[in-house]
């Protein structure tokens, strides 16, 4: 394997768990903290034109905080290669756990819903659109929450969400209607349509648009009619039919789905996705580091206030996890 001279002391590479068309992504071990991680490896040469696009997603990334969202934690950067440093996602892909429960009931799928939702709520209130929404794209971890990946296409139109995009990304299966003929459209609206797609999968185990026919494929979801099983509550169905709407204006909005009654069921709460105000700094796993690296407290602190996404943010991210899973804050002595 290819040694990454950089990473050498810091980090230790282990298995492949996925390799897109630019990226690989290994997982990893955090030398200081013994954390897992999951590195996403790309080439630069390969990456072309696409550098920009990369550029993009990890500014996207870095701005990002969210309980549902996978959390970049570092970036390397060395003359040939890029490497962002991430959330581990251990419990693998939602298309997995899917297909192996054939469908999910109505309460499983309305805790993973409301999880997917309070992601892109929260994506859209800052202005960006994801625009590749699919369940390949959202892993869970170990304690079976769901972690959106993959910002690679995501968008953050110049002069906020209300400006249409042009470029055409993503699957054609969660692909709205307005994007598969090209129109403009509005990125917020093609995400509640690929959630809609995603909601179908969840209650019925199947895609409401499939063909291995790309023509008709797009027929289909231009017509917008899919199968509806009986098994489906009228809720649940009312809310599939209000996303799936061909005529983008008239799709239900995401702020409208909060508090949907079949969203609420259950739970009579609106879903919340304002982040968690972790900017409060977790004073411990400071104090943890200026004695590991001997230097003041403050010295720490303001370094890490710069936000420059190095191993000292990476080390402190991955002790608050620690802290927060109920593990030791302790740190190694790196060789
Ligand atoms: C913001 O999060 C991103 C952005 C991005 O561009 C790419 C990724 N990719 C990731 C991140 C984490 C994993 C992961 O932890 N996978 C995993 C770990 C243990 C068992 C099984 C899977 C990841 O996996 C890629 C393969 C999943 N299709 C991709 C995140």
């Amino acid at each position: 394997m290819v040694r990454f001279l950089e990473l050498k002391g810091f980090y230790e590479l282990e298995r492949t768990i996925g390799c897109g068309g630019f990226a690989k992504v290994k997982l990893a071990t955090h030398l200081a903290t013994g954390e897992k991680v999951a590195i996403k490896i790309m080439d630069k040469a390969l990456l072309g034109a696409d550098l920009s696009r990369v550029k993009l997603e990890i500014s996207a990334l870095k701005s990002l905080c969210h309980d549902n969202i996978c959390k970049l934690y570092e970036v390397i950067e060395t003359e040939t290669h890029i490497f962002l440093v991430m959330e581990y996602c251990s419990g693998g892909e939602l298309f997995d756990h899917i297909v192996e429960k054939n469908r999910l009931t109505e309460t499983e799928s309305r805790t993973f819903f409301r999880q997917i939702v309070s992601a892109v709520a929260y994506l859209h209130s800052i202005g960006y659109a994801h625009r590749d929404l699919k369940p390949e794209n959202i892993l869970l971890d170990k304690h079976q929450n769901l972690k959106l990946i993959d910002f690679g296409l995501c968008a953050k139109p110049a002069g906020g969400m209300e400006n249409p995009l042009f470029t055409s990304c993503g699957s054609p299966t969660y692909a709205a209607p307005e994007l598969v003929q090209g129109k403009q459209y509005l990125g917020t609206e093609v995400d509640v349509w690929a959630m809609g797609v995603l909601l179908y999968a969840l209650l019925v185990g199947a895609l409401p648009f499939d063909d291995v026919n790309i023509d008709s494929l797009y027929k289909k979801i231009l017509i917008g009619k899919y199968p509806e099983p009986s098994f489906l509550s009228s809720e649940s169905l009312q809310l599939i039919r209000s996303m799936l709407q061909v005529d983008p204006k008239k799709r239900i909005t995401i702020q409208e789905m909060l508090s949907h009654k079949w969203i609420t069921f259950g739970i009579l709460e609106p879903v919340q996705y304002f982040p968690r105000n972790n900017k409060n700094y977790q004073r411990d796993c400071i104090d943890v580091m200026a004695s590991h690296y001997n230097v003041e407290s403050r010295k720490i602190w303001q370094h890490l206030k710069k936000w420059k996404y190095d191993y000292s943010t990476s080390t402190y991210l991955l002790l608050v996890a620690k802290k927060k899973r109920g593990s030791s804050l302790k740190l190694n002595n790196l060789l």
